[in-house]
């Protein structure tokens, strides 16, 4: 793991942005399209704010959550609507997001309908992860009902997962689905995270699910 240290959050959140956005830029060069595959919940907002003024063919650029929470869309809980309102503005309104959510009761039911798309966005170009103070990271949480399942290697790309920690069901990719990416990112603030993240670095994957993703990722993280 590359552990990457700031001064302040500011400054994380534009060197995060910036390296994202060489990164997609890099691909396109010698690619059609790109998919940035980012997580949802309380973090990452300020770096979105910033990526969505950012001068990029984002025609050619899919846009997937990590993970969902299973609420509707208008819920303050809903990652899609934090996706929507932080990064898919300005110059970033011309990307295609891929939906992770539907207007159904679970998220079993929504497989059906999500899953083929997620796939054939398939492998991710740059991925970027949150982590929780449990050490999950998109909806792969300890001791969840689906955790062993979604670190086997023929995983489905898309799962959905019930845990204690959550505070409701959830819908994500697979660690088989998010290791598909050529870059790997993970964002953290506060001095808690710190400690999460470094005592996670010594456990097994199904203890603390961030662990599988650190071997290939850049740590960003400042107070
Ligand atoms: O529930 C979730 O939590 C993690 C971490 O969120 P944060 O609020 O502690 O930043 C997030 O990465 C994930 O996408 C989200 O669904």
């Amino acid at each position: 793991m590359n552990f990457q240290e700031y001064p302040d959050r500011e400054i994380l959140m534009m060197d995060l942005a910036d390296r994202i956005s060489s990164e997609l830029k890099g691909h396109l060069l010698t690619n059609d399209r790109a998919t940035l595959c980012i997580p949802g919940g309380s973090t990452p907002g300020p770096a979105f704010d910033i990526l969505s003024g950012v001068r990029l063919p984002w025609d050619r650029i899919s846009v997937m959550l990590n993970d969902e929470r299973w609420v509707p869309e208008d819920s303050p809980r809903s990652n899609t609507r934090l996706v929507r309102e932080r990064l898919l503005t300005e110059h970033a309104a011309a990307a295609q997001m891929v939906p992770l959510h539907a207007d159904v009761p679970t998220p079993e039911e929504g497989l059906g309908a999500l899953s083929d798309d997620v796939e054939a966005h398939l492998p991710i170009t740059v991925l970027l992860l949150g982590m929780g103070t449990d050490g999950h990271t998109a909806s792969l949480f300890p001791g969840a009902d689906q955790l062993e399942a979604a670190f086997a290697p023929d995983a489905p790309a898309l799962m959905a997962m019930r845990a204690e920690g959550a505070d409701e069901p959830r819908i994500t990719l697979s660690a088989r689905a998010l290791r598909t990416a050529m870059s790997t990112h993970v964002l953290i603030t506060g001095a808690e995270k710190r400690e999460v993240l470094e005592a996670a670095a010594k456990k097994p994957e199904l203890e603390a699910p961030i662990r599988g993703f650190l071997g290939a990722a850049t740590v960003h993280w400042a107070a």
